[in-house]
């Protein structure tokens, strides 16, 4: 019995909650590696299966104790690693929404985030709190050691006794696009049916380790461990700091074992710039064989660079929204045929399906032509955290059958089909900008400007003029070393072969691509820099 007289809240084991179906494997294998982590001493120490769900179990009592209700909140601020598995597993135990955060989100977002969520406790790795979390929230650490209560959430009646299927099992807040953070409510229904048709894929084996280099606070970190743990496999949380240095970050994943490396595209940028050799030798003698990538377009000429340096590896173009937590993975041709100018997010995993609606409404048929990706699938969010409106906008009737009830994703993302169905990605619908009336795909302009040689990338967007309409700029990095192109030389390039409206007006040369926390490029640092 718990504190105020009611039975714990518990997930039943013959229903789906995300505790009971990432510890399968501590059923069939308790000694097999569940955690390959770097060790404090240095070197990597492995987290077993059994070890894993004591833990669990352990922080579950504790937090229990302290008599939250199914549905209280619970902000996890902690990198990856064995003990902040526990922990969100643990909550999943008794019906406790985690919010994942990483240590390194601003003050005020982390309070932001606190203001919208109101949630019962903040649950950290760090020894230190944050400052100005609100005295309502409780305070709590988790180490391997177990759970430390700096100051009890405040008191509350339980309502709930069971944890059901469609209770929430996270809410990932993203940024939002107009600045105010949406929360992605994600019940243990929807995050275990994406991984449940992912495990139909069979993409990995029990054998594998899988390497996550994302946040927490990014779904990708999520899938990555639903997807070892659910394959009885083994995850490998690279940690943020060797993430920066390309030598360490390549020691670490061949000391862990990895065979296998999940990431956003820019993860690959310094180490194909400062270490290629030594992840040819990775892929040469070392057991990595799968190279997972989503989150945005892998540019093309990175994505060869790379290929060749691993030939032997296996490429996985990963596509969806943390509304469904994903939707596709497809397997990307290695070598790339050399005419390729578009990757291929092929079909949704098993058990789901993205259609194409095109303006008006209907369905798109024809090969080629573009559409909006609408997602038929079980692992649809229950909806955005207080914003029922922002809800509505997204969830809506399925376009083909509207009379049926059933909800599907419209994902805001453009695509055509190929001759065999398979999809390719278009962009954003809402960065396909007109300029002077005419309809631009950044994409198209990105790629043009990209080929210019000594360009190594390139990022194109519409920027607002205050007194005129708006303009088109890129910014592009170089070749290290080599002398750095003029832009006129650039502009004309594009001019030879683009239709004007889609020649750069503006074209500023950057010396890296600055990051989002979730390792995206920042558009909004981009755009600031014109602006400023
Ligand atoms: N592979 C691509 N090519 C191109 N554009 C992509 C790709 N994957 C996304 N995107 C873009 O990113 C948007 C969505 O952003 S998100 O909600 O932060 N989620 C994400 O980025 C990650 C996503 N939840 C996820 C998480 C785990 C595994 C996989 Br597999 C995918 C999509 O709507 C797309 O516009």
């Amino acid at each position: 019995m718990s504190a105020n007289g009611a039975t714990q809240a518990r997930a039943h084991a013959s229903v789906d909650n995300l505790r009971t179906y990432l510890l399968a494997a501590a059923r069939r294998a308790p000694d097999r590696p569940a955690v390959v982590q770097a060790a404090e001493g240095g070197g990597v120490e492995t987290i077993t299966y059994g070890e894993l769900e004591r833990r669990t179990d352990r922080l579950a009592e504790q937090l229990d104790a302290l008599g939250l209700d199914v549905g209280d909140r619970v902000i996890l601020e902690s990198d990856t690693s064995a003990d902040a598995i526990a922990a969100l597993l643990a909550c999943s135990t008794l019906g406790l929404p985690f919010v994942a955060t990483s240590p390194e989100t601003p003050d005020e977002r982390l309070l932001t985030i606190i203001g919208s969520a109101e949630p019962a406790l903040h649950l950290r790795a760090a020894p230190d709190a944050r400052p100005g979390i609100p005295e309502a929230v409780g305070l709590a650490r988790f180490t391997a050691e177990g759970l430390t209560v700096q100051r009890p959430p405040a008191p509350r009646v339980r309502h709930r006794r069971v944890v059901t299927p469609v209770d929430t099992a996270y809410i990932v807040f993203t940024s939002g696009t107009m600045g105010r953070p949406k929360g992605v409510v994600m019940s243990h229904r929807g995050a275990i049916a994406f991984l449940r048709g992912v495990e139909a894929e069979e993409l990995i084996t029990a054998d594998d380790r899988v390497a996550g280099t994302s946040p927490l606070q990014f779904d990708f970190a999520l899938f990555d461990i639903g997807l070892a743990l659910s394959h009885g496999a083994a995850l490998v949380p690279v940690p943020r700091d060797r993430l920066s240095w390309p030598r360490r970050f390549l020691g670490f994943l061949r000391e862990a074992g990895a065979t296998q490396v999940d990431g956003v595209p820019s993860l690959w940028r310094p180490v194909l710039r400062h270490e290629p050799e030594l992840l040819a030798e990775l892929g040469e003698r070392g057991p990595l064989r799968r190279i997972l990538f989503s989150g945005e377009n892998f540019p093309l000429d990175e994505l060869r660079a790379l290929q060749t340096l691993l030939p032997k590896a296996h490429f996985t173009n990963g596509y969806g929204a943390t509304e469904s937590m994903a939707a596709s993975l497809t397997e990307v041709p290695n070598p790339l045929p050399p005419d390729t100018t578009r990757l291929s997010i092929g079909y949704a995993v098993a058990g789901a399906e993205m259609s194409l609606i095109g303006s008006d409404g209907g369905p798109v048929a024809e090969p080629g032509t573009v559409g909006e990706i609408h997602l038929r699938t079980p692992s649809l969010f229950s909806g955005y955290w207080g914003d029922p409106d922002a809800t509505r906008a997204v969830l809506v009737p399925d376009p083909l059958d509207p009379r049926s009830g059933r909800l599907v994703f419209k994902s805001g993302d453009l695509a055509s089909k190929g001759p065999d169905g398979e999809l390719y990605f278009h962009g954003r619908a809402d960065s396909q900008v007109q300029i002077r009336g005419n309809r631009v795909e950044l994409g198209e302009v990105e790629r043009r400007v990209g080929a210019f040689p000594g360009v190594t990338g390139a990022v194109a967007m519409v920027l607002p003029r205050p007194d005129g309409d708006p303009l088109l700029h890129a910014f592009v990095t170089f070749a290290p070393g080599g002398d750095k192109p003029d832009t006129k030389d650039i502009v004309a390039f594009c001019r030879s072969a683009l239709p004007a409206y889609m020649v750069p007006q503006g074209l500023h040369g950057v010396d890296e691509f600055p990051l989002t926390v979730n390792g995206k490029v920042d558009r909004a640092a981009l755009a600031a820099r014109v602006t400023a």
